[in-house]
């Protein structure tokens, strides 16, 4: 199950990435529409995190092109923002949180110019945004993951880009610091940003997605999650060797899995 859209945030076309010649990601065509809330989901290894990095630019593509808002995304760099995983970054650096946030401007400002008075009220706000405005001071050495993962969305925050890439944002993060998270994410894709997010936890694809990605070197599914989230396709994406696709799958038999309707 795999949908096109017209005038889509982010298009993939034809896209095979290898590493040592061998290929993890193969062949994948997608798009994902303006204003959508996208999870990516797969099994361990199946090419998320890749994904996202060619997107940004980081890997070398063997075959096809990405587009961002119909541009290459050096001519749209500014409107995307990136939250790499967060065991991906040293967080021993000596840096302050404010100076981590006010580090998203540059990418916004442009590193040439000073950053202003403007920039630290844009930092400031969105450290509010995720309840860390008291820590501004604290060394990130000093915070815990969770306090850490607020920080880095507080960064990509302040970019005000269009179109968010993120990936594994919920990882050891507690439940309510992943509800904050939910919110805001949701907050920001009804003022018309596109949010997409590597996710591991199949419970909450329904209600934190209304698109789904489903990824296993090949691309399985890609459209909105009431379509594509089905228990075949889950199945085909991981094998059929998780007990909690069958559990999943009851329940969405039963009509018992949570929709963002419901919600
Ligand atoms: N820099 C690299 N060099 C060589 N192989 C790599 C590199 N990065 C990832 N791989 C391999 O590419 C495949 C896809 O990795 P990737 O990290 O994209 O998967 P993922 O779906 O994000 O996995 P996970 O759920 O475990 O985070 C894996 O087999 C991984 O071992």
């Amino acid at each position: 199950m795999i949908e096109q859209v017209q005038n889509p945030a982010l298009e993939i076309h034809d896209l095979t990435v290898s590493y040592d010649k061998k290929p993890v990601l193969w062949g994948i065509d997608l798009s994902v529409p303006k204003g959508a809330i996208a999870g990516i989901v797969g099994p361990n290894g199946a090419g998320k995190s890749t994904l996202i990095k060619s997107v940004m630019g980081l890997v070398p593509l063997s075959s096809g092109y990405v587009k961002i808002f119909d541009e290459e995304l050096n001519t749209v760099r500014k409107r995307v923002s990136y939250v790499p995983q967060r065991e991906s970054v040293d967080w021993d650096f000596p840096a302050s949180v404010l100076d981590v946030v006010m580090m998203g401007r540059y990418s916004k400002v442009g590193l040439m110019r000073r950053l202003r008075k403007a920039d630290l009220e844009a930092a400031r706000y969105a450290l509010q945004q995720v309840g860390m405005e008291k820590f501004e001071k604290r060394q990130i050495s000093q915070l815990s993951g969770g306090q850490q993962q607020r920080v880095f969305l507080a960064r990509a925050l302040t970019q005000q880009a269009d179109i968010y890439f993120m990936d594994e944002p919920f990882a050891g993060v507690d439940a309510a610091t992943e509800k904050a998270i939910i919110q805001l994410l949701k907050e920001m894709a009804s003022q018309g940003k596109t949010v997409i997010v590597v996710h591991h936890d199949l419970q909450s694809v329904a209600t934190y997605f209304d698109w789904i990605i489903m990824l296993n070197l090949r691309l399985v599914a890609s459209g909105p999650t009431e379509k594509a989230f089905s228990q075949e396709l889950l199945e085909e994406t991981y094998g059929g060797k998780l007990t909690l696709l069958t559990e999943v799958g009851e329940l969405m038999k039963k009509g018992q899995y949570p929709t963002r309707e419901k919600q």
